[in-house]
């Protein structure tokens, strides 16, 4: 059992699981390249244990998912996903081209013990793009044509946690249910690191989230969490021109086609509130093919990546931190010449002596490896639902276990 707050939230542990049909919400959204292969598998390398110990506990296992957001580049099958599992699990995962339909629900049915089932992207569900509370995800179509074929849900979602969709919510109060090893491990790792005590607290915040993002510099300042907030990405363009600089054309309409502009007002607030928000004092942009550096008060060009000055400046304030959070790239890092700025305050990080959490998929792939045994850093799965549960809101998935049928 893991006590988080007032949730009681069951285990592996704490569930009959022997030779049962298990449900199991798994979060393998992975950066996706430009020809729609997986970029970075450390999503789906963290699930291993606990499908293994599913499987070795004699059970059949059936995995749900996402993967990106419908009308995203990223949004693919999971039929490649399925077979990097297959590799790091020495085992079959055989790729279901169906999520709830009598294909899926026939495959399932017919399960044998230790078989081990990956079903197709579950956002191709219209149902799981709305997010409502467990009560109203629990009468989906999903939920009512899938639950009845399981003895129990298992949720090792903790990246997707934060969503309060049916795969995340409504299986919960149908079927006995309980968090897996990952979900298990985020929450009990990260309620030990950061704690009130551990200060200054720098967060690093870039990437392309930018709406999530906004929400939780706004619970970080609201709550005196962070004592910096280091931005970057796109972040870092909303918040420079919420201060009145002018990116330049070609930047204001990139921010104008993502709906980002939008979110000017909400960016100005914060900044009026003394949010202790830093942009970059520098970028580096793309300009007639060729690559250079730019102050940020006169930014000619696309941007794609922090500019050396602004990474030297936050890798300065980092080696002061006793915890840094980093989540969201600096830049554009699916190309090799954008990575400079990421890879510039991941480098701060973990040459500091105190506490590092990365979260995000982009993220995590920064680090390129390099996670030698360090006890002070943890590498979440989870990068909205990180920054969410570090600024103490409650994550619906971890609400939903709580109140699970026994
Ligand atoms: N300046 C930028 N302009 C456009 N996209 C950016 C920029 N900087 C970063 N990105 C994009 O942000 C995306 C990652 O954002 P996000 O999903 O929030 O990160 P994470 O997966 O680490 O949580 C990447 O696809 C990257 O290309
Ligand atoms: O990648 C994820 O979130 P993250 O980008 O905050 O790490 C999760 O898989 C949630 O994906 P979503 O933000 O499309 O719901």
């Amino acid at each position: 059992m893991i006590k988080i707050g007032d949730l009681d939230i069951k285990t592996l542990d704490d569930l009959e699981l022997s030779g049962r049909k298990v449900l199991l919400r798994v979060d393998v959204n992975s950066p996706i390249d430009k020809n729609g292969h997986i970029l970075d598998s450390s999503r789906l390398k963290a699930h291993v244990p606990t499908i293994k110990e599913l499987v070795e506990r004699k059970n059949s296992v059936v995995m749900i998912s996402h993967q990106g957001r419908p009308g995203d580049r990223d949004f693919v099958e999971l039929e490649e996903h399925a077979q990097v599992l297959s590799k790091y699990l020495d085992l079959n995962v055989e790729f279901i081209d169906d999520v709830m339909g009598p294909y899926a629900r026939e495959k399932i049915s017919n399960m044998k013990e230790g078989e081990v089932i990956l079903l197709n992207n579950v956002r191709m569900v219209a149902e799981e793009l709305i997010e409502g509370p467990p009560q109203q995800q629990a009468k989906t179509f999903l939920v009512k044509k899938l639950s009845p074929l399981f003895d129990s849900y298992i949720n090792d979602a903790f990246a997707t946690s934060h969503r309060s969709q049916p795969s995340l919510v409504g299986f919960p109060l149908v079927m006995p249910s309980a968090a897996g090893r990952v979900m298990e491990k985020e929450v009990s790792a990260l309620s030990k690191i950061f704690t009130p005590e551990e200060a200054p607290k720098v967060f690093v915040l870039g990437g392309g989230k930018v709406l999530d993002t906004l929400r939780i510099i706004e619970n970080l300042t609201k709550k005196r969490i962070a004592d910096r907030i280091l931005t970057g990405g796109l972040i870092a363009e909303l918040f420079a021109t919420a201060k009145g600089i002018n990116l330049g054309k070609e930047n204001m309409e990139v921010l104008e086609k993502l709906g980002i502009l939008s979110l000017i007002p909400r960016a100005r607030k914060l900044l009026m509130s003394g949010a202790p928000v830093e942009i970059p004092v520098d970028f580096k942009v793309e300009k007639d093919g060729k690559i250079e550096e730019t102050p940020v008060h006169k930014v000619e060009g696309v941007i794609k990546d922090v500019g050396i000055n602004t990474a030297d400046i936050y890798s300065s304030f980092i080696k002061d931190s006793k915890v840094t959070v980093l989540r969201g790239p600096m830049g554009i890092i699916e190309d090799e010449r954008f990575r400079d700025g990421s890879k510039a305050v991941m480098k701060a990080a973990l040459e500091n002596s105190g506490y590092v959490i990365v979260g995000g998929g982009h993220m995590v792939s920064v680090l390129e490896g390099r996670v030698e045994d360090n006890p002070k850093l943890h590498i979440s799965t989870g990068g909205g639902a990180l920054l969410l549960f570090l600024s103490g809101e409650k994550l619906p998935a971890l609400e939903a276990l709580s109140l699970s049928k026994v």
